[in-house]
Parts: structure tokens; C-alpha cells; sequence
């Protein structure tokens, strides 16, 4: 089983070229981040550094005539079908895609892929840019596909049926207030947590994360048998003030493929 390394998200073309636009030949794609243990179960852990402030910047020019209003799998009122579109009630804020060719695109596939290690990951989508303005949200929502509705999802999705099985929400900016991400099912930190990096919610229920530039929240939306683990719904809290950019990694479990080991 040779690891597909194409990134074939979504029906979104991205619309940006690849082009390097502060990366030089001098880029290279070495890691050197920390991880901290969140959860046991379900899955959580907060990686310090996952991105360095060249890539950051990288990204954030290569995208910056990019954006569009973020879209969502939802099911229009007068639809019978969930189909991708633009809901604000959801979701408000705007997206960029990052061209999978892109040099420090390929280097981040790799670095989550690597992240996973033994744990199935054929197949990383490519990153999403997301940023947040002034009020700007994500209401509480899974980021795994609902497979009875997603025939329309992807073209190979029935032929092929896989979903996400891990996600990585990567923080590239934090001048803002607000915006934290929160896991509302998830126990929340300690009081001696690093008030950089989380807060504590004022009924002390749920795990909320602040944007931290460079460090990143990952979980795992599947149990082992492949259906979705419903403690990971998640949201993303209204900006108070300034700007949060963040960006979405995810990689796919393909129900064929054990999750962790080689089929062959
Ligand atoms: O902006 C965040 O903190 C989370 C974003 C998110 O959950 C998503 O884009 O799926
Ligand atoms: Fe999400």
C-alpha cells in the first residue's frame, strides 16, 4: 500500500497558484515542536511550534488575495439534500485554501503525517485558512462528514468511503480577543494551566483553547471501529476584537484500511 500523498479536497479548487512567495531554496521542512498530553480519552493533545514564523508568514502571503466566505456541509431549508454553501448562521467567517503543491503545504501533509505515525493516514486534505473578524464565529459542529448525507461530498466517497479521522486546528495569528476554540464535552484544564495557551470557562465545563501564532489543538473524531466520537464537537467563539487566522489540517481514515497498522 504505497501512501497517496495527492490532497484531494473537497470540490474546492484552490484559488491561489503555487508560487513561493517568501520561502527560499534555503526552506527546509524541519520540525521542532512539543506536545502536551490534553486527553487520554477521547484523543487530545496541544502541540507547541507546530508551525515556525517563516511558514506562518509564507502562508499568510500566499493567500492574501485569496479569501472567500467559508462554506459548510449543511442542509439548506429548502433543500432535501445537504449540499456545500455559505451558511452564516454557522459558520461567518472567510476561508483560503493553500495549494497542495505548495512547498510549505507539502512540508505541513508531511509533518501531520508524520505526527501520525503508525495510525492510518493515506491521505491529508489541503490546508484551510480560516480567519475571523470582528464578532465572527463557528458554532458547535463536528468536522467529520455525515456519510448518509455526503454523497455529494467528495466524488470518490461512496466508491471509496473514508472520513477524518484526525484534526488539526493550527493557530497562525493571535491579535485578537475572543475566538478561542471550544470543546464544550471535553474536562477542562487546571487552574495552573499556561493562561497564554487556555482558559478556564466560567462553569468550568469544556476545554477552551486561546489562538496561540504557531501552536496547534489536535484530536481524533473517530473511535477505533471508525464511527464518530461525539465528545470532539467543537466551536469556535466570537471575536471580540482584531484578527484570528487559524488553519484546518485533516486526514482521512479509509474504512478498507485498518486504523493503525498496514492492511497487506
Ligand atoms: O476557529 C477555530 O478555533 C476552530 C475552527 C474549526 O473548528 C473549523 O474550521 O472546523
Ligand atoms: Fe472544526
Amino acid at each position: 500500500r504505497v501512501g497517496r500523498w495527492i490532497s484531494s479536497h473537497i470540490s474546492l479548487q484552490s484559488s491561489v497558484e503555487a508560487k513561493s512567495a517568501l520561502i527560499t531554496e534555503r526552506y527546509s521542512c524541519r520540525q521542532d515542536y512539543t506536545v502536551e498530553i490534553i486527553s487520554f480519552d477521547p484523543w487530545v493533545i496541544y502541540i507547541n511550534n507546530f508551525i515556525k514564523e517563516e511558514e506562518i508568514n509564507h502562508l499568510l502571503e500566499l493567500t492574501k488575495d485569496a479569501w472567500n466566505s467559508s462554506e459548510v456541509f449543511y442542509k439548506p431549508q429548502d433543500h432535501e439534500d445537504a449540499t456545500f454553501g455559505v451558511d452564516k448562521n454557522t459558520r461567518n467567517s472567510s476561508s483560503a485554501f493553500v495549494p497542495h503543491e505548495d512547498l510549505v503545504a507539502r512540508c505541513l501533509l508531511k509533518r501531520t503525517k508524520q505526527l501520525l505515525g503508525n495510525a492510518q493516514h493515506e491521505n491529508v486534505e489541503t490546508p484551510q485558512l480560516v480567519r475571523y473578524t470582528g464578532g465572527e464565529r463557528f458554532r458547535p459542529h463536528m468536522d467529520t462528514i455525515e456519510p448518509t448525507k455526503a454523497t455529494n461530498f467528495h466524488p470518490d466517497y461512496t466508491e471509496r468511503p473514508w472520513n477524518r479521522l484526525l484534526s488539526a486546528f493550527v493557530y497562525l495569528n493571535d491579535n485578537c480577543t475572543g475566538g478561542e476554540t471550544y470543546f464544550p464535552r471535553l474536562t477542562g484544564v487546571g487552574a495552573d494551566a499556561d493562561g497564554s495557551k487556555f482558559s478556564r470557562a466560567a462553569n468550568r465545563q469544556g476545554l477552551l483553547v486561546k489562538p496561540k501564532r504557531g501552536n496547534a489543538i489536535v484530536w481524533k473524531n473517530l473511535f477505533n471501529n471508525g464511527s464518530v466520537d461525539e465528545r470532539l464537537v467543537h466551536a469556535s467563539l466570537a471575536i471580540r476584537s482584531g484578527e484570528k487566522v487559524g488553519m484546518n489540517l485533516f486526514t482521512w481514515h479509509y474504512f478498507d484500511s485498518p486504523m493503525v497498522g498496514d492492511a497487506s
